[in-house]
């Protein structure tokens, strides 16, 4: 079983590209959750396709249609399950025998001997990320009754960088704010830039990647449990779970094979009582545990393997060497659509890993 995640709320993913709807079943909410159907909404929003150029003009609403579990606005407790339907397919773009590089044509069609739907990638597409916002739409509005939030924004498309983060100290209101954009910057100068960056990938029949920083604020210090639980090992399972997704960093990551202790250990201090770190480079997280600082994690998105420009590949019902050029509505550049995609993935993660923990400490 590959659709299922989590321990304590374990959310459920179904569908295909193409298929009738796609969809989730949420288990293990809490009961009497006020559910905001507008938040709801705009998160959907944020991820949904065909809003601009930098996106692919496949067109769909994306409204979820609730089955079950929310009654009188209220959560009762009971499994939650949301439809969002396909509307805007154009099966005929895909030819399942020319293997698209870099997508999971063949790995697809190998593991599910041949019976897979292929049509517009199937259930390995992107679009069922759709259902995983609706999830963390969900799992944003519990946590928020704990003070915790999940934010974040465009790190790098290909070589253009937005301004770097405080980690020990992210600016929370800017975060907030950027939220609406179409690239959440902190930033706004570099929009323009990276706009450019998508749009020469695009008239050039190909794209680009890059990738999202996200931080959850709010976290007390002892969430999370050693080795396998570790915050690190939750967040990257569902982290990875998302479709182009190739790396995840925590802190500064990969920066830290070039360091000494001196320089990467974050030194201790106390603010109001408190015990804080002044630097954090470890992104929050020590032991597998939360230290109480933001954690802060780095997905690396790979730029969108379909594309124009033409590909050598493989015809695989003739077993011959071709090339493919992709003549489907495809997404330039991922890395904008994903960045609310991340969020929902890590509050998905994080509310399983709070219940958990409330469960451990015998507070519920
Ligand atoms: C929001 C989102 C949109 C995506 N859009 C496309 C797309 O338009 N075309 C495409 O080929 N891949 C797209 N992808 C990526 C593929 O789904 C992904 O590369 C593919 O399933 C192979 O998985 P892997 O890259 O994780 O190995 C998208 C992914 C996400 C998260
Ligand atoms: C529809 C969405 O993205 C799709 C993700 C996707 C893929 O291969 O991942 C391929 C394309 O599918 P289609 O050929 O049907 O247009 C994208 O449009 C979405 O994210 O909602």
């Amino acid at each position: 079983m590959s659709a299922t995640y989590g321990n304590l709320f374990q959310i459920t993913i179904f569908g295909e590209s193409h298929s009738n709807a796609i969809g989730v079943v949420l288990d293990g909410l809490p009961s009497g959750i006020a559910v905001d159907f507008d938040k709801i909404k705009t998160e959907m929003a944020r991820r949904a396709p065909g809003k601009n150029k930098l996106s692919t003009p496949r067109s769909e609403s994306d409204v979820p249609q609730i089955q079950s579990g929310i009654f009188n606005g209220k959560t009762t407790g009971t499994p939650v399950c949301a439809i969002i339907s396909n509307t805007n397919t154009r099966s005929q773009d895909y030819q399942p025998e020319l293997l698209r590089p870099s997508h999971a044509d063949y790995s697809g069609i190998v593991r599910y001997h041949g019976f897979n739907d292929y049509r517009g990638g199937g259930h390995f597409s992107g679009r069922l990320t759709a259902p995983l916002v609706f999830a963390g739409a969900i799992a944003k509005q519990v946590l928020e009754k704990e003070q915790i939030e999940v934010l974040a924004h465009i790190k790098n498309i290909g070589s253009v960088c937005d301004a770097a983060l405080d980690y020990a100290a992210p600016d929370v209101e800017l975060l907030r704010k950027i939220k609406s954009e179409t690239l959440p910057l902190l930033d706004r100068a570099k929009a323009a830039v990276m706009e450019n960056e998508i749009l020469a990938a695009k008239s050039e029949a190909d794209s680009v990647g890059g990738a999202v920083e996200a931080v959850v604020i709010g976290l007390k210090p002892g969430m999370g449990s050693p080795f396998f639980e570790s915050v690190e090992s939750r967040i990257a399972q569902i982290l990875f779970s998302v479709p182009a997704v190739k790396a995840v960093e925590f802190g500064i990551g990969t920066s830290f094979s070039q360091m000494r202790g001196s320089q990467a250990n974050d030194p201790f201090y106390i603010q109001n009582g408190e015990i804080k770190t002044k630097t954090n480079h470890n992104g929050g997280i020590n032991g597998g545990i939360t230290n109480g600082m933001p954690v802060v994690v780095t997905a690396a998105i790979k730029p969108t393997p379909s594309i124009g420009k033409p590909q050598e590949t493989v015809n695989i019902k003739e077993m011959k060497e071709s090339t493919y050029s992709t003549h489907g509505r495809h997404d330039p550049c991922i890395v904008q659509r994903a960045v609310p995609v991340i969020e929902a993935a890590l509050a998905v993660a994080v509310l399983d890993m709070l219940l958990e923990e409330k469960t451990y400490a015998g507070t519920i």
